[in-house]
């Protein structure tokens, strides 16, 4: 297990993120999600000791990554800002990565780089940001690290790509209970992938949800009631995601068969059971608005 502890970064004068704490598990997909600049990618960089910690720990297994570095070959991150790949051809990428990480697979990268028609002599910035997004996934899968962070893998790519790269972490996770951080500041892209969402807010853990508890207690409905004042069991006990006309789209965060009974007592002209996405989810957990993508 990868145990983040009190994990704190300032930079010039200001606290990026503090007090961070989190177990992570392999064969976890956990989500990190936050608004642009809220210090995904700080926490990123402290967490694999790019940045030093002005507080806390990150331990895998109980050994503490800056005391025993040579675990830290465990822990899989490339800052796709501020990465020495540029300049190098895909088949030289390999040379760097094994010195780190020795149990890199040469083999499976030159095959997943054949699979996805990216040719060995190319230079890394040459690509399109799709395929360095790939280039990039497929270097963490061969690194043989069991933890591996990925830093927004999917902006900015077409669906394709994108379902690609959930495909490849799926099935690494499902063969090789390999565990994924990875961050996301669209909710969209997390859906069906992660078991587990962090939400990182005003530089701290605001949330750690479970998305398999949240799922079970939540219900997305759709309604529309005879005349159109808006029922007080409703503002009592739900969040309205949407209105059309009549139509209210509403979740409610914990729906109880007391609840379903009372709503039914209403008499709605129409009452209707719709998919919950995880942007339906957050709308409905946190309290207030926050501004955050999810409501774009
Ligand atoms: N080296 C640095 N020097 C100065 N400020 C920094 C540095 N690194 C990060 N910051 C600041 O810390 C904040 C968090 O940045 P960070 O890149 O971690 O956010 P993020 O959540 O990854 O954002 P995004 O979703 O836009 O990628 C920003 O306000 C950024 O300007």
């Amino acid at each position: 297990m990868l145990r983040v502890s009190k994990l704190r970064k300032t930079i010039e004068h200001h606290d990026i993120i503090n007090d961070i704490s989190f177990d992570w598990r392999p064969g976890e997909i956990v989500g990190l999600v936050g608004r642009n600049g809220v210090g995904k990618t700080t926490l990123f960089r402290t967490m694999t000791h790019q940045y030093v910690a002005d507080q806390g720990t990150v331990a895998i297994d109980d050994h503490d990554l800056l005391a025993e570095p040579a675990y830290q070959r465990q822990l899989f991150f490339i800052d796709t800002q501020y990465n020495f790949l540029a300049n190098y051809r895909l088949n030289e990428l390999p040379d760097f990565y094994r010195l780190v990480y020795r149990d890199f697979d040469q083999a499976r990268y030159r095959e997943l780089l054949q699979r996805f028609n990216l040719h060995a002599g190319d230079q890394y910035r040459q690509l399109s940001k799709g395929m360095r997004a790939l280039v990039n996934v497929i270097l963490a899968l061969t690194s043989n690290a069991p933890y591996i962070i990925l830093d927004e893998p999917f902006d900015g790519l077409d669906v394709i790509v994108r379902e690609n790269i959930s495909t490849m972490v799926i099935d690494e996770v499902a063969d090789q209970q390999k565990g994924f951080l990875i961050s996301s500041h669209d909710l969209n892209e997390l859906d069906g992938l992660s078991d587990r969402v962090l939400l990182l807010k005003d530089s701290r853990l605001a949330h750690d949800y479970n998305l398999e508890d949240v799922r079970e207690k939540a219900r997305k409905i759709q309604l529309v009631f005879k005349d159109k004042q808006i029922p007080d069991l409703l503002k009592q006990h739900s969040k309205l995601i949407r209105v059309s006309g009549r139509v209210l789209v509403v979740v409610f965060p914990a729906y109880t068969p007391e609840l379903a009974a009372q709503l039914q007592a209403l008499q709605p002209v129409l009452m209707e059971e719709l998919p919950l996405t995880l942007e339906d989810l957050f709308r409905a957990n946190l309290s207030q608005d926050t501004g955050y993508q999810m409501m774009k």
